[in-house]
């Protein structure tokens, strides 16, 4: 792969983060686990990629008996605490030229590790790729999970709770795109409008297939392909039948190549310099299926770093 911005030897570093504070169903804490047990380092290698693992992060987060709800939102203190730190660890690989691949946990961890990749690239894109907007403020959300709201905490949009004044609103509203949405609220596509958020939705999927979606997604955000990419995928996304566990699974979602069609074209791009991968809860489904999901999140993650079928 020709990087633009990575340094060579291309070297990824797995962010591995145990965290589910922005929800409330126990176990998403251990997707990163069953994904580093699957194989996923060593797949990466066989991929030509020196790979780092430092073990996976200890955030001490269970039982937050003395986190109080602040308004609506659960776990606030927690969740800023985890997220922040989770900036650094990113920020520090992405200005040392490697790739971080953080496994979550919830998707709030994006809250850290977008802050963490425009740190080192302010002028980088995101592409959200998830079946949610996660673009609820505190004034809009009505779970109060915030791995509902992180996207409405790197805009900036909706009034801000102290605790999460170390965000900077540092992502511009046409530096973000969506692919894959089919469960967005009220509110949020409220948001979406008044900002003039891009974002493709299965509806989009369905009428132009998912080449033409990828390619008016990266000439939205990245209109001379020359800007750094930050991929932000929520497993959710790929429809249940795909990946059945996963905490807010919604039918109707990205078939199995639909998701992998989106990881490799984005790698082909050279561009990319972050990605996430979300979402995965092993404990809500059974054997078969935990199977199944961690076995698609380690294939998603190896075509964004350039697994070809040919
Ligand atoms: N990252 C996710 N799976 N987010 C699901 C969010 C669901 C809902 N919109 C909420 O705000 O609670
Ligand atoms: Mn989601
Ligand atoms: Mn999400």
């Amino acid at each position: 792969m020709n990087s633009r911005f990575l340094s060579s030897p291309r070297t990824a570093a797995i962010v591995g983060c145990p965290f589910s504070g922005g929800q409330p169903k126990a176990g998403v804490d251990e997707g990163p686990i069953h994904l580093v047990e699957a194989g996923l380092i060593d797949q990466l290698k066989d991929l030509g990629w020196a790979v780092t693992f430092d073990g996976h992060h200890q955030f001490e987060e269970n039982n937050n008996l003395d986190d109080p709800p602040i308004g609506k939102l659960k776990n606030p203190r927690t969740v800023s605490r985890v997220t922040r730190s989770v900036a650094d660890v990113i920020s520090g690989h992405a200005k040392a030229g490697i790739l971080p691949v953080t496994l979550g946990g919830d998707h709030s961890l994006a809250m850290g590790t977008i802050s963490g990749t425009l740190e080192a690239y302010p002028n980088a894109c995101v592409v959200w790729v998830d079946a949610h907007a996660d673009i609820n403020t505190i004034e809009t959300t009505a779970s109060g999970n915030i791995h509902g709201m992180p996207v409405s905490f790197l805009l900036g949009v909706g009034s801000k709770e102290k605790e999460f004044d170390w965000i900077k609103p540092a992502l511009k509203p046409e530096r973000l795109v969506y692919i894959g949405l089919r469960d967005v609220e009220a509110g949020e596509k409220k948001i979406l409008r008044e900002n003039n958020i891009k974002a493709y939705s299965m509806h989009e999927v369905d009428k132009y297939g998912i080449g033409k979606v990828v390619e008016m997604a990266l000439d939205y955000v990245n209109p001379n392909r020359d800007l750094p990419v930050h991929l932000s995928f929520d497993v959710d996304a790929l429809d249940p039948s795909v990946a059945p566990s996963t905490g807010t699974p919604v039918r109707g979602g990205l078939t199995f190549r639909e998701g992998h069609y989106i990881c490799e074209a984005i790698h082909e791009t050279g561009l990319l310099v972050a990605l996430d991968l979300v979402e995965v809860n092993p404990s809500l489904s059974e054997a078969a299926d935990v199977k199944k999901t961690v076995a698609v999140g380690c294939s998603l993650v190896r075509a964004a770093l350039g697994e070809t079928l040919l």
